[in-house]
């Protein structure tokens, strides 16, 4: 039987800067969003009824309920595309749920990636892009995982600055942070939107640049979620480290390195409680 599957790599914001509300209370955003060093995986096999089991590290954190993204989205495409076939999914969860890294959205754009290839839709990636947007606003951009600047509420994806070949580092203290609660807890105006170069021609050039921008979800993060501040000091303190900030609404933070190298050392560095992954960016 053939068995199709996809890497759902982690989302992290290399910067998040909150611009306005709008009136539904969603918030409109500029944002850069990269993808890697590690990825959830989604199989798929035919069959008559859509099912999902789940394994992986991470895979008890959650059930196979109706309300699972990659199920949202599996009925979605079947929708769009006429399909009455169902499919045998099997994810393998590696990501922590509720991190601030899109695992739940990475996995729901592979769905759609995977279910549009084994149901033979050869839907265009714009319209599995359109498909996503109701589902979640990291979804669009985990659609492609391919380095995007973030905007409008997260649905309106452009091309992002030309990357470095660097390392990046993400860690997770395993205290799941709802995005919702940290959006309520975000005090103060809106930052404007950033001004980015078409190229960093280093991993230090983008790490200076970035330095200049923010997370503004960081502050009511920590508020939250206090160990956010042990994470980000254990960052800055690893050999090699460019930048330390918090991805998304948290709690996982990342730090940039020079090389894949480096970021895979600084890992192995952090305290064994925590859940770290280090390697290479996708650029
Ligand atoms: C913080 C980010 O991770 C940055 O990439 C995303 O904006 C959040 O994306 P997500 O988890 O897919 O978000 P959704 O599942 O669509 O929304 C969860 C909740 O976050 C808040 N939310 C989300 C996105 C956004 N642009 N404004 C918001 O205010 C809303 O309260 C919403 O009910
Ligand atoms: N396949 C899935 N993987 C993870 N979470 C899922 C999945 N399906 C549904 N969820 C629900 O979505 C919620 C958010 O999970 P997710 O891991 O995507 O959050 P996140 O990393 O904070 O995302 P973001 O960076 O987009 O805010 C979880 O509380 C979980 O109950």
């Amino acid at each position: 039987m053939t068995t199709l599957e996809e890497a759902a790599p982690a989302k992290v914001n290399l910067f998040l800067h909150v611009t306005g509300r709008r009136a539904d209370g969603y918030h409109l955003l500029d944002s850069l969003a990269v993808f890697g060093p590690a990825a959830d995986r989604l199989a798929a096999a035919p069959a008559d009824q859509l099912s999902l089991t789940l394994a992986g590290p991470f895979g008890e954190s959650l059930a196979a309920e109706p309300d699972n993204l990659v199920l949202r989205a599996a009925r979605t495409l079947a929708a769009e595309a006429g399909v009455t076939a169902g499919a045998a999914l099997r994810l393998e969860k590696h990501l922590p749920v509720a991190s601030g890294i899109g695992g739940g959205s990475a996995d729901a754009a592979a769905a759609l990636r995977l279910l549009n290839r084994l149901w033979g839709c050869a839907l265009e990636e714009t319209v599995l892009t359109r498909l996503a947007a109701p589902l979640g606003a990291d979804i669009p951009v985990c659609v492609a995982s391919r380095p995007a600047r973030m905007q409008g509420i997260g649905e309106q994806i452009s091309p992002g600055p030309t990357l470095p070949e660097c390392g990046l580092l993400l860690v997770n203290p395993r205290v799941p942070v709802a995005t919702p609660a940290v959006f309520r807890a975000r005090q103060g105006g809106f930052s404007p939107s950033a001004t980015l170069p078409g190229a960093w021609g280093s991993a230090a050039a983008m790490a200076a640049d970035l330095a200049r921008l923010t997370n503004d979800l960081e502050a009511p993060a920590l508020s939250l979620c206090p160990v956010i501040g042990e994470v980000l000091a254990a960052l800055r303190a690893a050999p090699g480290c460019l930048l330390a900030r918090m991805s998304g609404s948290g709690a996982t933070c990342f730090g940039i390195f020079a090389t894949p190298a480096e970021a895979a050392a600084a890992a192995r560095g952090m305290p064994p409680a925590w859940w770290a992954a280090g390697g290479a960016l996708i650029t």
